[in-house]
C-alpha cells in the first residue's frame, strides 16, 4: 500500500515483471504489451474489462499480448476530479489483485511532475526491450515486443485538440510516436472512431496501426459516472471492485469536494 500524504517512492522498474509472460505464442506472433494511461479516479470494472477485450481481439490478429499495465497519471496533470496519487494507486492495486496479467505501474506518480504519455510509453519500451522472449520451440520470436497505448475511443478523439493557449494537447511528434508503435482503442459510446480517423489526415495515415476493438459487452461505466452515483448517495456495487468500494468508504473519498461536486 502507498502511504497517504507521503511522496510516491520511485519504483525499481517502470514495468514490474511479475505478470509478464515471456513465452510468446509462436515465432511469427507479434508480442505486445498494453499500457493504459489515465486518471483512474477511481478505477472501474470497465477499465479492467478493456484489457480483456483487447487481448482477445488482438490474438485473432496474431498479436500476442504478453502483459498489461495500468499507469495512473500524476497529480500535476491537474484534472479537478483526481483523488490523491496514493489513493488512486492503492485503489488500482486492489483492483488488479484479480488479474493474472495486468500490473500497476506507479512510475508516473513517482515523478516530480506530469509526464507526457509518449515519454511514459518510451520508458516502458526501453525497459521491456531488455527482457528476453522465447517460444515453446527453440526458435526466438521474430518480432521485438511492441508497447501499445490502450485507451477508449474518446482519448483518440483528443489527438487533434488545441488548448485555450493555442498549444496542441498532444505534441505532433508524440502523436507520431504513439501511432507508429500502435494504439488499441476500445469503441465507446459517443465517439465514432471511423469518423474520428477519417477526418484526421494523420490518423488516416496510420490507420493500419490503430486497432479498433468493439467491446463484447457494451458498458459505459466511467469514473465520472461512479463519482456521480457516490455524490448522490447511491450504490456503486458491481461497477467497481468490492475492495475498491471498501477503500473509498474507509477513507471517505466520496466526501472529497471535487467528487461531491459531480452531479
Ligand atoms: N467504459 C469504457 N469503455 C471504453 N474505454 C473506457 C471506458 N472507461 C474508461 N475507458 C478508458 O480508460 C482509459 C483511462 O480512463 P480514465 O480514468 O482516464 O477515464 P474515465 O473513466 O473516462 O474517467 P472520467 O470519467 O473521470 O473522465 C481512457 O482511455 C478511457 O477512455
Ligand atoms: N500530451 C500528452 O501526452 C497527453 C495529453 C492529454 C492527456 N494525456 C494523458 O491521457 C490520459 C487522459 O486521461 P483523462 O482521459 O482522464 O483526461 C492521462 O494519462 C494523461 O496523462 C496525455
Amino acid at each position: 500500500m502507498f502511504a497517504r500524504g507521503a511522496p510516491i517512492p520511485t519504483p525499481a522498474r517502470v514495468a514490474p515483471l511479475e505478470c509478464l509472460r515471456t513465452t510468446v505464442a509462436s515465432v511469427k506472433a507479434q508480442p505486445a504489451v498494453l499500457v493504459a494511461c489515465g486518471s483512474f479516479s477511481p478505477i472501474t470494472n470497465m477499465h479492467l474489462r478493456i484489457f480483456e477485450d483487447a487481448r482477445d481481439d488482438l490474438a485473432q490478429q496474431s498479436v500476442d499480448v504478453i502483459g498489461g499495465y495500468v499507469s495512473p497519471t500524476h497529480a500535476k496533470y491537474g484534472k479537478a476530479s483526481l483523488a490523491s496519487m496514493p489513493d488512486r494507486l492503492n485503489m488500482t492495486q486492489l483492483a488488479l489483485q484479480s488479474s493474472s496479467w495486468v500490473n500497476l505501474s506507479s512510475w508516473e506518480c513517482a515523478q516530480s511532475g506530469w509526464t507526457r504519455t509518449a515519454v511514459v510509453l518510451q520508458h516502458f519500451a526501453d525497459e521491456l526491450a531488455q527482457v528476453p522472449l522465447n517460444t515453446d520451440s527453440d526458435a526466438k520470436p521474430e518480432h521485438p515486443v511492441k508497447v501499445m497505448l490502450l485507451c477508449g475511443g474518446d482519448l483518440l478523439d483528443t489527438f487533434d485538440v488545441i488548448k485555450d493557449d493555442g498549444e496542441p494537447l498532444w505534441l505532433p511528434q508524440d502523436r507520431e510516436t504513439i501511432l507508429r508503435n500502435g494504439i488499441v482503442c476500445i469503441e465507446r459510446k459517443g465517439t465514432d472512431l471511423q469518423q474520428v480517423i477519417a477526418k484526421s489526415k494523420e490518423l488516416s495515415k496510420y490507420k493500419e496501426n490503430i486497432y479498433i476493438i468493439k467491446p463484447q459487452i457494451e458498458n459505459d461505466i466511467s469514473s465520472s459516472s461512479v463519482r456521480r452515483l457516490l455524490a448522490q448517495g447511491r450504490s456503486i456495487k458491481y461497477l467497481v471492485p468490492d475492495d475498491v468500494i471498501a477503500y473509498i468508504k474507509q477513507h471517505s473519498l466520496h466526501e472529497l469536494p471535487t467528487w461531491k461536486a459531480q452531479q
